[in-house]
């Protein structure tokens, strides 16, 4: 492999005075994902098929790969071949895996920008620097930097703003203040992706004057605050984003209640309908602390119930036959000491289903995820009757194990076979951080 590579070397070194020359921002290869046609001659290398060239370029590495393209036409050509760059984006950096979906599937919802070449996003993926990424979660919010694999800081929203989901500027101010402090960055320094929490879902004129409202309130907030480019999407879109599709249903399990959000081609389909039950994590850590207090088990602090449930619970494949089984566990929590759960465990993730037996009038998660999908087959606008078939989860609460079993089970008991043929329910790709990765997505997107 050494020899060979010294071969390339050599071969660049000979020709580089005998070819053109060009530069590697001149390369632009056609619109789309394409292949470049087989190069001319490559010298030395004429001897070898071109797969193995190509499979030599890989090995070289993305710098060297870029100047082997000034060399002449013929390396051009061979180098800017856009799976070239699609292999490097995918294996060189673990944060740009993403990269490829971004460009080939969000950028089209841009029209006025021109597609480039894959070398050239990769140039730009180098060169530019990233932008911050807040998801202002109603129970939690995350930030941190788009070029980063997670975010860098997580806190608690309603502790420290009580709810930024109100449109007042002053509070929208100090909510990024905040942010910018606690990132040590000015907020004049970088572009901000920012995911807007989901609220005011009807298709009505109110409902419309009440979100723009928010999102004025947002971008003069931050546009006082001088940060120069500003790019607001609502969570559910970003969550299917981050599950790399455009199409589906959402179902975000908030911090305080639940959506389900019909989207098609990047857009949220309000004359479908979007469907909301009113529970969320938050109501399950009560329902559990409720059933802790019930059986005696002594605890100090509302945190200590919220870690029981993210670590101990699940979600019953069928509730009747759990009941009848016997599913202790045990965990330490520091301060606190030992618990064991039994039927606690899935009794508080039933709530989902069945928000009864938390004393909740509203419909389960299953029967509004079956609506939702019932009003997207009669509406049956685009005849492709298959998008919103997948469903894709979001939210901390999604991570509670054996959700995904259980509601596949549920929507096909409910809907006829004509509609739950095909369904595919999707857990969350990146748990309470989803609407966080899809935000940054869009954040790497030329
Ligand atoms: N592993 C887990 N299992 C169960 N629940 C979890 C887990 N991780 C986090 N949660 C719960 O998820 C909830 C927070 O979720 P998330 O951060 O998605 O809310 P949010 O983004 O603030 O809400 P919203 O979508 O309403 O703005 C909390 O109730 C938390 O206890």
């Amino acid at each position: 492999m050494a020899m060979l590579l010294k071969k390339v070397w050599e071969s660049v070194t000979n020709r580089r005075s005998s070819c053109p020359s060009s530069h590697v921002d001149s390369v632009i290869s056609p619109p789309g994902y394409t292949k470049s046609p087989p190069p001319s001659s490559l010298g030395a290398f004429d001897r070898l098929p071109i797969d193995v060239v190509f499979q030599i370029v890989k090995l070289v590495g993305p710098k060297d790969a870029a100047r082997l393209s000034v060399v002449c036409k013929s390396w051009r050509s061979l180098v800017s071949d856009d799976r070239l760059w699609i292999y490097f984006l995918q294996s060189y950096h673990d944060t740009w895996n993403s990269v490829f979906f971004a460009e080939t599937n969000l950028q089209k919802f841009s029209s006025h920008i021109a597609k480039s070449s894959f070398m050239r996003i990769y140039r730009q993926r180098v060169q530019v620097p990233g932008a911050v990424i807040v998801d202002g979660g109603s129970g939690y919010y995350k930030f941190g930097w788009s070029k980063y694999a997670c975010p860098s800081g997580r806190s608690a929203t309603f502790s420290e703003f009580v709810n930024i989901e109100f449109p007042s500027y002053f509070r929208f101010r100090n909510f990024f203040a905040t942010i910018y402090s606690r990132m040590q960055v000015k907020a004049s320094a970088q572009p901000i992706v920012l995911s807007l929490p989901l609220r005011n879902y009807d298709d009505t004129e109110s409902a419309r004057a009440s979100r723009r409202q928010l999102k004025e309130a947002i971008y003069t907030a931050l546009f006082d605050m001088d940060v120069p480019a500003v790019c607001a999407v609502n969570q559910a879109t970003l969550a299917l984003y981050a599950a790399q599709r455009t199409s589906g249903i959402v179902v975000n399990i908030g911090f305080q209640v639940t959506s389900v959000v019909p989207i098609l081609h990047g857009k949220v389909m309000r004359t479908v309908g979007v469907e909301v039950v009113d529970v969320g994590g938050l109501k399950l850590t009560e329902f559990l602390r409720e059933q802790m207090q019930r059986n005696n088990i002594n605890f100090r602090s509302l945190y200590t119930a919220r870690t029981l449930k993210e670590k101990l619970c699940y979600i019953a494949a069928d509730y009747e036959v759990e009941l009848s089984k016997d599913t202790p566990a045990s965990l330490e929590v520091p301060g606190e000491g030992w618990f064991t759960l039994s039927k606690e465990r899935f009794t508080t993730g039933e709530v989902l289903f069945q928000p009864h037996i938390a004393g909740v009038h509203t419909k389960g998660l299953h029967e509004a995820v079956a609506l939702c999908m019932d009003h997207c087959h009669a509406i049956g606008f685009t005849g492709d009757d298959t998008w919103f078939k997948t469903v894709v989860l979001s939210g901390g609460t999604a991570l509670l194990p054996g959700l995904v079993g259980r509601l596949e089970k549920e929507l096909h008991g409910l809907l006829p076979s004509s509609i739950s043929k095909g369904i595919r329910v999707v857990s969350p790709a990146y748990g309470a951080d989803t609407a966080w990765f899809g935000a940054k997505l869009i954040g790497n997107v030329s």
